[in-house]
């Protein structure tokens, strides 16, 4: 992990936007086939912001998410990640990632799935384990440290995969809709988890959701996606002030419902629904 150094540069070189998005467009299949996925998306992620992704069903938020992972490559436009190219930051381990599939190692047990990118960075034996130890902790899993992801619920692995996602404190982390599989219950802890880890470790978040409460929880920016071809119709500005230790009081609030509202209004301008108050985002 390229993590940088407390302070928040890297030695040597600033440490800059966390995501870089420029003019990027994604087409899949070629002439009467071809699917246009995402056309002209410009988004910048600033270093420690979190900022969520919505939109309907189909219209590139998890294609956007790929590229920036660069699991997969824009047709045209450029991505950097804290300003390499996205294949340098993949290759830096800059971030972590925890996708709709948990995607865990089946031979692995959940202590050693969550272990994987510590070992794979040379932690010793005890730095993992107690590492393994907190964030299972965290997770609600530590009785089942010792269980194969195939005897978990899709849920729980998904849990497990969050927590191998944070093993290693990433400057970024990229989320495909990770709480899609849970209880409402479990959805709110982990939510709230969330928030206090990216307070701590100052994380930059790209998370792509369905659930407008959730986005509007979680974020400090709201990037509404138009359907297909996706287009970014409209960014959100929540502007909530998260107090540590009492994020669950936002739920209550205020500021929080008017927020929804926008993000509301917003998606379904895109939608051809009339909406009200638009004007005073
Ligand atoms: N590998 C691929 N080959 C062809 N088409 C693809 C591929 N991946 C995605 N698409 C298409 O690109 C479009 C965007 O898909 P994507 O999965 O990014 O949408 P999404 O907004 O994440 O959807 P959902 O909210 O349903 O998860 C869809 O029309 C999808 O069919």
């Amino acid at each position: 992990m390229s993590r940088p150094a407390a302070g928040g540069a890297a030695v040597g070189a600033p440490r800059g936007a966390a995501v870089e998005i420029t003019s990027v467009g994604r087409v899949f299949g070629t002439g009467r086939d071809a699917v246009r996925a995402l056309e002209d998306i410009d988004l910048t992620v600033a270093d420690g912001e979190f900022v969520s992704l919505i939109g309907p069903s189909g219209c590139g938020k998890s294609t956007l998410l790929r590229l920036v992972a660069d699991l997969d490559r824009p047709t045209s436009g450029q991505i950097t990640v804290f300003g390499r190219s996205a294949e340098q930051a993949r290759l830096a381990h800059d971030y972590g990632i925890a996708f709709q599939q948990a995607g865990l190692l089946p031979w692995r047990t959940v202590r050693g799935n969550v272990e994987l990118p510590l070992s794979l960075h040379g932690a010793g034996r005890a730095a993992r384990a107690r590492r393994a130890d907190e964030l299972l902790a965290m997770v609600g899993l530590t009785e089942f440290a010792d269980s194969f992801p195939d005897q978990l619920s899709g849920g729980m692995q998904q849990r497990v995969a969050i927590a191998r996602a944070l093993a290693e404190e990433p400057s970024l982390l990229l989320m495909d809709e990770p709480f899609g599989a849970l209880d409402e219950m479990t959805r709110e802890r982990l939510q709230t988890e969330l928030v206090r880890i990216c307070a701590e470790t100052r994380a930059a978040v790209v998370f792509v959701t369905h659930s407008i409460p959730e986005a509007v929880y979680l974020s400090d920016r709201v990037v509404v996606m138009s359907p297909r071809p996706g287009r970014i119709q409209d960014v959100v500005t929540i502007g909530l002030q998260r107090r540590p230790g009492e994020s669950e009081q936002l739920r209550e609030e205020d500021a929080y419902f008017d927020a929804v509202r926008r993000v509301r209004e917003a998606l379904h301008a895109g939608s051809g629904v009339p909406s009200r108050g638009v004007e005073n985002r």
